[in-house]
């Protein structure tokens, strides 16, 4: 068996631009990865896909990110064999955290090497990109500025260090519906080249100070109890909170230590869904 991890991302920022005649929208954002990892394994068979998961939200058949990724390599390089693979969820579904994506970019990756097909980031990275807009990213890993409808992916520098403390309530927020509820002029726009350069420069407090999520406007208001985990998590005590993706996840950014069992304490006494961990935000070279 051949195991990849498939980390988490959260958003620093992320700016929609306008509407696409595709019916995307044009983005800017900036991820980066964190320590909450799903664990992919893969087997050889003879024949087919097979999807192994006790998740009972993550579907086991042709919707599931992971099987698309399989096909699309078997279909792409005409690959006669199967591969069972298994499924080992800690990203929490339909979150905000991009855990679909991410399991099939670790899946591209697995299958990169299983089946020896020696493609280079950028070449999965495209690949990618026929699954999902944030598959190219999860292929990367890191920290990246994301355009286009997110697939168009440049490198960022990593953050400074700190602790991400992530709260989910218990509702799941269709994407497409998000999007589809966006209005332009209602929404806050982060200040992306701010962002930007406050990585450049290492600067954890400016990074705090330039997080900003324009969906925020949509999720906040269909689901109020997003901004109320927003208001708790900063009452005990994050230097900095904001949505992640499409939502419902909050997450904080900590830099003290100390502080994490209030605010991790504090949040587990109405939310079932919570984790401390840290920032990721580099990349891992190809296996
Ligand atoms: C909001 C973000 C931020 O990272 O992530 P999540 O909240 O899903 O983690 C992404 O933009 C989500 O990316 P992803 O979840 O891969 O989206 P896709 O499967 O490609 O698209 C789902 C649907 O969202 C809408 N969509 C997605 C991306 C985009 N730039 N514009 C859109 O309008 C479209 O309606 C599309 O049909
Ligand atoms: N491998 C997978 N893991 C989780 N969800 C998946 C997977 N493949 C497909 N899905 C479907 O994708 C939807 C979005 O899931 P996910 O990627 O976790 O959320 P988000 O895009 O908000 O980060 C889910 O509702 C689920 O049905």
């Amino acid at each position: 068996m051949l195991y990849v991890k498939a980390p988490a991302k959260i958003n620093l920022t992320l700016d929609v631009l306008h509407k696409r005649p595709d019916n995307y929208h044009e983005i800017e954002m900036i991820m980066t990865t964190v320590d909450l990892s799903d664990r992919i394994g893969l087997m050889g068979t003879a024949k087919g896909i097979h999807i192994q998961s006790a998740d009972r939200f993550v579907p086991n058949d042709s919707r599931n990110l992971a099987y698309q990724a399989a096909q699309l390599i078997k279909d792409t390089f005409n690959i006669k064999t199967g591969v069972i693979i298994s499924l080992d969820k800690k990203i929490p579904v339909a979150a905000g955290l991009a855990g679909g994506s991410s399991d099939a970019a670790a899946t591209l990756k697995g299958l990169n090497k299983l089946w020896q097909l020696n493609l280079t980031l950028d070449e999965l990275a495209e690949l990618g990109a026929k699954i999902g807009s944030d598959v190219s990213f999860c292929v990367y890993g890191g920290t990246a500025l994301a355009k286009g409808r997110g697939e168009i992916i440049q490198q960022l520098p990593t953050p400074p260090n700190c602790w991400v403390i992530l709260a989910k309530p218990t509702i799941g927020v269709s994407t497409a519906d998000v999007y589809g509820a966006f209005d332009v002029r209602t929404a806050q726009h982060p200040n992306t080249e701010e962002m930007i350069q406050a990585l450049r420069e290492g600067d954890y407090e400016a990074m705090c100070d330039n997080l900003g999520n324009a969906l925020e406007s949509v999720t906040l208001k269909l689901y109020p109890e997003v901004e109320q985990i927003k208001e708790q998590m900063k009452k005990f005590g994050a230097d900095a909170v904001l949505m992640s993706g499409s939502g419902p996840t909050v997450f904080g950014l900590v830099h003290n230590e100390a502080r994490i069992p209030r605010i991790y304490n504090g949040l587990r006494g109405f939310c079932s869904e919570v984790y401390a961990v840290r920032l990721i935000g580099e990349r891992e070279p190809l296996a």
